[in-house]
């Protein structure tokens, strides 16, 4: 029988023992009953055309089809104590395997452990023209009464759910280019919305009030990206002893993960690198929700660069006893409504895996998973390399762009990863010998 799809999600055991080993379609079905998912939600994943041309022609501009990439689970996420098996789109192998990877390691100790601030974004008005930019500071506070209550008359539903606009700034810019700049930031609880078309109505709504208190022209009304105000933030302890394998010690692995760590603190050339390996995780939880990936991009390094010099968004260190403890803090403005979250069917469907209840949630969900594959990334880094694993998995790639079809490719791929030499000329020459003989 189809089930509702708003009935509250039963709890989950994230720990689908030889899921790696099955079919899409097999994996479909561990993930059916390990969730209670409906009947019409695994249709949509099961189809390839969750998103059908009409819709799409709403979602965007100038549209002539749709473009699939790969939904991926991954297992054995413990956050808080509660299980979660995680949606991931991307097109980058090795992603969801180095994620459920660590949060296995994790798992066997206590999972990771989330917090986050509450959905405050911010909304910029920009005002120029100004001689007297602290006058105007001056002003603009006086009358924060007045302008609170502008901007809250315009989405009474967001006031309604306990949101709306809480408090104001002002920053002043006393030179410019262009002369003194004066800009008032509203910061507003936008609860489940991403909250760039609630905060950029307030900003626009206020605009020729603040105008005339200022006698200023006003000219940008638009969010920040930099969501300094909503912040999700993780933390993860692993035991010296859960990180050792056959080849290295654990405290050899932890030494190795701190001296990574150390070089994206103070180099921005590896920061960049160490923060692209955190969004490996985060992009692809915010993609398969239907959230906006470039705002989440754009407040990740705005933050890592706060300080005025780009570094690491993570930090990793020794307890007492000796664990590896990570940790991760960042602007999340993600949503449950609004955007793309409730337009396309496959994000719908992937928030009802997630059973997330609240945007906080979500963040707080994305941030553990991208810490998650932070620590991946330096384990691999740190001693044996990136290519072992991650070419093992690209090797299906190449296996494909080399001409293999169904079951060649994982013979072609295997035979890649045997002979330590994952190529496509290499793929080509297997496949013709496979083939011939
Ligand atoms: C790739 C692994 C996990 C292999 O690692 P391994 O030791 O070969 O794995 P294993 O076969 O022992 O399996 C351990 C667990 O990994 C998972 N796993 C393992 N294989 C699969 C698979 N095929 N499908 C699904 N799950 C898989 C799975 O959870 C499994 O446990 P199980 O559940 O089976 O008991 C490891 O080498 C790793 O974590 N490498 C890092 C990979 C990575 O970071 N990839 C991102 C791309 S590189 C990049 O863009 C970022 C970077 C690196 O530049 C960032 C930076 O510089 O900081
Ligand atoms: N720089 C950037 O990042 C920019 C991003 N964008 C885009 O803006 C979109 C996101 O804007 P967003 O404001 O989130 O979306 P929407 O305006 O679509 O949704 C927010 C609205 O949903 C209603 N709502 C219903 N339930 C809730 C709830 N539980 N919590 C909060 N609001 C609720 C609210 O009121 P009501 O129903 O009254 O509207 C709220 O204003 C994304 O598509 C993003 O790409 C746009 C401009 C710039």
């Amino acid at each position: 029988m189809d089930r509702p799809t708003d009935v509250p999600r039963q709890a989950v055991n994230s720990r689908l023992e030889g899921y790696r080993n099955k079919t899409p379609e097999q994996r479909l079905a561990m993930l059916a009953e390990a969730t209670g998912l409906a009947d019409s939600d695994i249709a949509i994943f099961g189809q390839s055309g969750a998103l059908d041309p009409v819709r799409a022609n709403g979602m965007i501009e100038n549209v002539v089809g749709t473009f699939q990439l790969p939904l991926g689970i991954a297992t054995n996420f413990t956050i808080n104590g509660r299980d979660y098996l995680v949606p991931m789109v991307v097109e980058e192998p090795s992603v969801v395997a180095a994620a459920s990877y660590m949060a296995r390691i994790a798992r066997d100790n206590g999972g990771f452990q989330t917090s986050s601030t509450a959905p405050v974004m911010r909304a910029q008005v920009q005002l120029v023209g100004i001689t007297d930019p602290y006058g105007a500071r001056s002003k603009l506070l006086a009358a924060r009464e007045q302008i609170l209550a502008i901007a809250n008359s315009r989405d009474a539903l967001l006031i309604k759910l306990g949101g709306g606009c809480k408090d104001i700034e002002v920053h002043v810019f006393p030179q410019t280019a262009r002369g003194p700049m004066v800009v008032l930031h509203l910061l507003v609880d936008v609860r489940d919305a991403m909250g760039a078309n609630a905060v950029n109505t307030m900003a626009e709504a206020v605009a020729p009030t603040v105008a005339e208190l200022t006698g200023g022209i006003v000219r940008l009304r638009i969010l920040s990206n930099l969501a300094d105000q909503r912040l999700a933030r993780a933390r993860v302890r692993v035991p010296e002893q859960a990180l050792a394998t056959k080849e290295y010690s654990g405290r050899r692995m932890i030494d190795g993960i701190l001296e990574a760590y150390e070089l994206a603190v103070i180099d921005p050339y590896r920061a960049a690198t160490h923060n692209k390996g955190i969004m490996n995780g985060i992009d692809p939880v915010i993609l398969a929700t239907g959230n906006d990936w470039r705002a989440i991009e754009a407040g990740a390094h705005a933050y890592a660069a706060r300080s005025g010099s780009y570094t690491s968004l993570s930090t990793w260190e020794v307890d007492s006893q000796g664990a590896l403890i990570g940790t991760i803090e960042m602007p999340m403005a993600v949503g449950l409504v609004g955007g793309a979250t409730k337009t396309h069917p496959a994000a719908q469907a992937a928030l009802r895996v997630l059973g997330v209840k609240t945007a906080q949630e979500l963040a707080e969900v994305a941030v553990a998973v991208g810490l998650a594959q932070n620590m991946a990334a330096l384990r691999a880094l740190a001693t044996e390399g990136i290519q072992r694993g991650h070419m093992a998995l690209h090797a299906r790639n190449i296996a494909i762009v080399a001409g293999a079809l169904g079951e060649e490719v994982e013979t072609i791929a295997a035979g890649l990863v045997k002979a330590g030499d994952v190529r496509t000329d290499r793929a080509q020459t297997l496949l013709a010998e496979l083939r011939g003989g």
